[in-house]
């Protein structure tokens, strides 16, 4: 049995040529989708994805502003540039690039946006709204996932799905949409006893949890799909994933590979989230 390699760049760009017409169809009606995004401080990884969600929404015709603030800029006046956002009728979605320094409390901020503005899906409104299964603004990683599963004819219904990470960003919200799906959910994360006695039992597993191919074949099910959202930079300038894809790749069913799985579906759910927002804030 050979294995499916999910690309994600692929789907990426398949879906980024039927959202540039979507655009369109919004200029010829006078909107104009503009994402606003705040960088705080200069960490590399953050720079790289910001200019990345630059250039995509420059090649469909979305506007962006990319507003980079100091290392000590402080909570109230991070706030304060928040809410002038929110009251600027020309923008349409906000983004702030996390992680955030340690002085910055991250919740009150991201709670701060307008949740009809909140293109990440991580205002408190907008992940309450897809816990009890209504429109929401779902966050870019994991509908990305679904997105490329989807795409990939894997069978969701029935299954169980594991989960490393319990983040607000990937493990929660992914969770969520499987279960939506009728997958059967595990949440594992750092404390989970036993972990590989747990993953070995998924069919699908998706793997959040920030460690450099922690993942390997012993891990795993023969035959399972397996979803890598790890993306560590290693000293030699290489991207690798939570999965040891070497590995695993030969036991799984499906497996998406780092880079080019996860990490571009998340950019252009992005540009997704941000013309639905042009549309539901005019
Ligand atoms: N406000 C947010 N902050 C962060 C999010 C987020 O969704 N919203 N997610 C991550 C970072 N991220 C987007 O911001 C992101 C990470 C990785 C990729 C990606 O496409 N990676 C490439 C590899 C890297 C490269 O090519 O240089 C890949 O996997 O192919 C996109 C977006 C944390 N912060």
């Amino acid at each position: 049995m050979s294995t499916t390699i999910m690309y994600g760049n692929t789907l990426a760009k398949k879906m980024s040529a039927e959202l540039k017409k979507e655009v369109e169809q919004l200029h010829d009606v006078d909107i104009y989708p503009t994402l606003t995004v705040l960088i705080i401080g200069d960490n590399p990884a953050s720079k790289t994805y910001v200019r990345m969600k630059q250039k995509a929404c420059e090649k469909i015709g979305i506007q962006s502003n990319v507003v980079e603030l100091q290392d000590d800029i402080s909570e109230s006046e991070l706030l304060g540039k928040i809410n002038q956002l929110n009251q600027d009728p020309t923008v349409h979605g906000i983004l702030v690039q996390l992680p955030l320094p340690q002085h910055i409390n991250e919740k009150k901020v991201l709670e701060y946006i307008h949740p009809q503005k909140d293109v990440d899906g991580f205002h408190p409104i907008n992940v309450g709204r897809l816990a009890i299964g209504h429109d929401a603004l779902i966050p870019c990683t994991p509908i990305g996932i679904i997105k490329l599963l989807e795409s990939y004819n894997v069978d969701i219904q029935g299954k169980h799905a594991v989960i490393i990470g319990r983040s607000n960003i990937v493990g929660k919200p992914i969770g969520q949409l499987l279960l939506n799906q009728n997958a059967t959910v595990t949440y594992t994360h750092s404390k989970t006893n036993n972990l590989s006695h747990m993953t070995r039992q998924a069919d699908i597993l998706i793997v959040a949890v920030g460690k450099a191919q922690f993942i390997s074949e012993d891990d795993i099910k023969e035959g399972a799909v397996i979803v890598d959202v790890g993306n560590t930079f290693l000293e030699n300038g290489k991207v690798v994933g939570d999965v040891d894809f070497e590995s695993v790749k030969e036991k799984a069913n499906k497996i998406t590979p780092v880079p080019k799985g996860v990490g571009p579906m998340t950019i252009t759910m992005l540009l997704h989230n941000t013309i639905k927002a042009a549309r539901n804030t005019v």
